[in-house]
């Protein structure tokens, strides 16, 4: 069935989202199953047609995964033992709960030529979370969007704003009559790393069409600092996208003019508020738009042509520190999830100790379909590991993910040996290597990329359907900004975590943090089969 969501299948996938999540996505008992005794096999194996959508639209096949699942004792090598079939699962697994909404673009008030725009993209139905933030941005509110990984949250703020600027904006704002743009910076997006910034203006591009994607301006760092100042004077874009660093850099040399900036959205913030970036965003913050209230005399001074500023921000995850931030950068911010838009105050935020803190800030940070294992090996093994573990799983594309630069080269060199085609990725990469890698990766040219917390965040690549943590993330935050680079919109997702036996208790503590089922695993005549787990917490042991 080659069937494009769209109206015909609208009320299809509602049904899909509201009941189908057949394995993982509705197992009430998911938080006990670390406790489960039982000991199961599983196969998982991607069907040919079911992810190729570099140029198509989102469709039901895209997102479809067969996924065989039985269990039997580790013991029973038999693969035809008649305990398969005593699972007591879902022997076919056809489609997790895709985010959709059951509602169209136009029902969210986005303007006419938009809408156009999103059908030639093959975009037709909202995310959840874009049927809450889309509304919402559009009454001028500032907001905190929160919702998990791969869920949308890049359209869900980009929409809005193309919608009030620019050439694709409501027709009797002046959309369509080029002549009538302004040539000022009406919206500043800030990203924390140039690949997370270089995606959002390619989504931005796509649906300003070839024409007019010289409305938007990449203001990375690593690129051409005088390219990009060139292209700011001659281009006169509205929407500018950059890194910290660079947006202040260029503005601080008074070659970017964002006083009268309408938008400023601070994508992933919670990464934004780290020290690296301080001084940056302080003068981002301070320069674009100007902040309600700052001059409640009408006393303006410099500062006199600012108009107010609508703040937008950004994450899966949103720590105590957003929550601050959001009322003191914003006014009367909204918090907009999936599940609805409520009040920063509505019990957000109330004061935890630290601890807790990055617990809340993680949950429901990971898309509910994704399914979560470790597996125990020796620091030398581990590599070897994880070839089993993608070999095992059938994986087509895996991000793995250690937390320093330099073994990366060594995991690369020995996944090549043994055939599998991987690369490297991260931060002390010339621009070019970086982008070559990652178009490669994309591509489909290299299986295995092998990357450090650079590509953690934001990074899209919807085919990647394994997640391999060769070092252990530091907390909760990080798994699940890691997790979520699979499992995308819907699409099946596989995160496996290779610990040492004596990190077995951090992973212990992330599902519990994370309230999610971490399975014990390892990987045996190209299976995964899951493991029996000692009970006892205290002693924090497990056995396979
Ligand atoms: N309404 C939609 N219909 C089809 N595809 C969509 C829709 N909205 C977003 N997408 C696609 O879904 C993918 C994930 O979106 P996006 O990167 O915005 O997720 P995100 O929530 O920002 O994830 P992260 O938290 O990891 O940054 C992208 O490939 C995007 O193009």
């Amino acid at each position: 069935m080659e069937a494009v969501i769209g109206q015909t299948h609208r009320r299809l996938l509602a049904l899909t989202s509201a009941n189908l999540y057949l394995f993982h996505g509705k197992c009430p008992s998911l938080g006990r199953l670390s406790t489960y005794k039982g000991v199961g096999l599983l196969h998982t194996s991607l069907s040919k047609t079911q992810i190729d959508h570099k140029t198509e639209p989102l469709s039901l096949p895209t997102l479809a995964l067969k996924c065989e699942v039985g269990t039997r004792r580790k013991e029973q090598k038999n693969p035809n033992s008649s305990t398969r079939k005593t699972a007591g699962m879902k022997s076919a697994l056809e489609m997790e709960r895709a985010p959709f909404a059951a509602k169209s673009f136009s029902e969210l008030g986005l303007s006419s030529l938009l809408i156009k725009q999103l059908e030639k993209e093959g975009l037709t139905m909202p995310t959840d979370v874009q049927c809450s933030a889309i509304p919402t941005i559009a009454k001028n509110h500032d907001v905190v969007i929160q919702s998990y990984t791969g869920s949308g949250k890049t359209l869900a703020y980009v929409l809005p704003i193309l919608s009030k600027i620019g050439p694709l904006k409501e027709p009797n704002g002046g959309g369509g009559d080029k002549s009538n743009q302004k040539s000022s910076i009406e919206a500043v997006i800030v990203a924390p790393s140039r690949e997370l910034g270089m995606q959002i203006v390619r989504e931005v591009e796509r649906l300003l069409g070839p024409t007019d994607k010289r409305f938007v301006q990449q203001l990375v760092g690593g690129a051409n600092r005088s390219r990009q100042e060139e292209a700011l004077k001659k281009n006169k874009p509205l929407i500018v996208v950059g890194t910290p660093g660079r947006i202040a850099e260029i503005s601080a040399a008074g070659k970017l003019h964002t006083h009268g900036c309408l938008f400023l959205v601070l994508d992933e913030v919670d990464e934004l508020l780290s020290f690296n970036f301080r001084e940056d965003m302080h003068r981002i913050l301070e320069h674009v738009g100007r902040r309600p209230g700052v001059a409640p005399n009408g006393v303006l001074g410099p500062l006199e042509k600012r108009t107010e500023r609508q703040t937008i921000m950004v994450s899966a995850t949103v720590p105590i520190s957003v929550v601050r931030v959001a009322k003191s950068w914003g006014v009367n911010p909204l918090l907009v999830r999936s599940t609805g838009t409520v009040s920063m105050d509505s019990g957000v935020g109330t004061p935890v100790d630290s601890n807790t803190a990055v617990t809340q800030a993680a949950i429901g940070s990971l898309p509910p379909a994704l399914k979560h294992y470790y597996c125990i090996a020796k620091r030398q093994h581990k590599v070897d590991t994880l070839r089993r573990c993608i070999h095992a799983l059938n994986a087509k594309m895996a991000i793995t993910f250690m937390n320093h630069t330099k073994p990366l080269k060594d995991v690369v060199y020995k996944l090549e040996a043994r055939g599998v085609k991987a690369a490297e990725l991260h931060g002390d990469l010339g621009k070019l290597a970086r982008t070559t890698t990652l178009k490669n990766f994309k591509d489909g040219e290299v299986r295995v990329l092998a990357t450090n917390e650079l590509s953690a965040r934001g990074l899209d690549v919807p085919e990647c359907d394994l997640v391999v943590n060769l070092d252990l993330p530091t907390d909760s935050v990080h798994y699940a900004h890691r997790a979520g680079r699979t499992g995308r919109l819907g699409r099946n997702g596989t995160v496996v975590t290779i610990c040492e036996e004596r990190e077995i208790f951090v992973v212990k503590k992330l599902r519990r943090q994370l309230g999610i089922s971490i399975q014990l695993c390892e990987f045996s005549e190209g299976k995964l089969v899951i493991c029996k787990e000692e009970q006892d917490e205290k002693s924090e042991e497990a056995v396979c």
